[in-house]
């Protein structure tokens, strides 16, 4: 897959392809990250990349022709049509089955705001869609970017190794992750819980899927709500939920 991430710190961005499984999919080829800075299209002796806002206030937006011209370049640069996405706090929340749907893409375009953001003439003439990742105070689109990087590389078929799968189990079905547990068996008079040690299959298989249901329900009442659950679920759930209230 191929991503396009306009940015004026690429370096910060390209990051997302030298470690992990992100990396490792870069480096298999799976993922091709491009990283555009807006400040190589600055013509100016400047090489200026922010202007003022109109009306007045403080801080600046960046820059128009600068950003666009890193925009068509990045687009002209390879085939295929690139959806392009604004990193922004405006924008829909990113969740997983916008990841899905946004993996499925051939192109992806990627811009990092800073400052205050960009112009909106630029978002309505330029930009599919408006993503943001929560609902807090950043310094700019590129943690956001990564983010979303991450969460589509790890659905390219083969980037994922089998030790990396496993988590996906739960969460692809919108579930909590059960408890995991390594050595030693017993930490700090801790121990592991039996069924784990006990080699029936079936039954951790069971336990794992309760502690799942479980937990979602307690932390996350809104995945429960979502999910699909079969009456084997809603079995174990009522049996978790009737032993935390007893
Ligand atoms: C949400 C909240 C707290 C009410 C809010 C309200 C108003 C502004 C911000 C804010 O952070 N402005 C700065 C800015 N943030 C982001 O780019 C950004 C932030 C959060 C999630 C994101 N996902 O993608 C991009 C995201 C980076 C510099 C360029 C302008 C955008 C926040």
């Amino acid at each position: 897959m191929r991503i396009d991430a306009v940015t004026l710190f690429p370096d910060l961005v390209s990051q997302v392809t030298q470690w992990g499984v992100t990396g490792r999919a870069s480096e298999q080829g799976l993922l091709q990250l491009v990283c555009w800075n807006p400040r190589d299209y600055a013509r100016d002796r400047h090489r200026t990349v922010d202007d003022r806002p109109y009306g007045g206030g403080p801080g600046m937006v960046m820059k128009v022709e600068p950003l666009r011209a890193a925009m068509h370049e990045a687009r002209a640069s390879a085939p295929g049509r690139s959806l392009s996405l604004y990193l922004s706090p405006q924008g829909r929340r990113l969740d997983q089955a916008a990841v899905e749907r946004l993996a499925g893409q051939e192109r992806l375009l990627l811009v990092c705001g800073r400052y205050e953001g960009i112009d909106e003439r630029v978002i309505a003439t330029e930009i599919d869609e408006e993503i943001s990742i929560g609902d807090y105070v950043l310094s700019g689109g590129e943690l956001p970017a990564m983010v979303l990087i991450d969460a589509v590389a790890r659905l390219i078929p083969g980037a994922l190794g089998h030790a990396d799968s496993a988590s996906e189990d739960s969460f692809s079905a919108g579930l909590l992750d059960y408890p995991h547990y390594t050595r030693p068996e017993v930490l700090d008079g801790m121990a592991v819980p039996a069924v784990l040690l006990s080699g029936d299959h079936d039954a951790i298989g069971r336990w794992r899927r309760q502690q799942a249901l479980g937990r979602s329900w307690l932390r996350r009442p809104d995945l429960i709500n979502r999910a699909q659950l079969s009456t084997e679920d809603r079995r174990l759930l009522d049996e978790y939920i009737d032993e935390y209230r007893s």
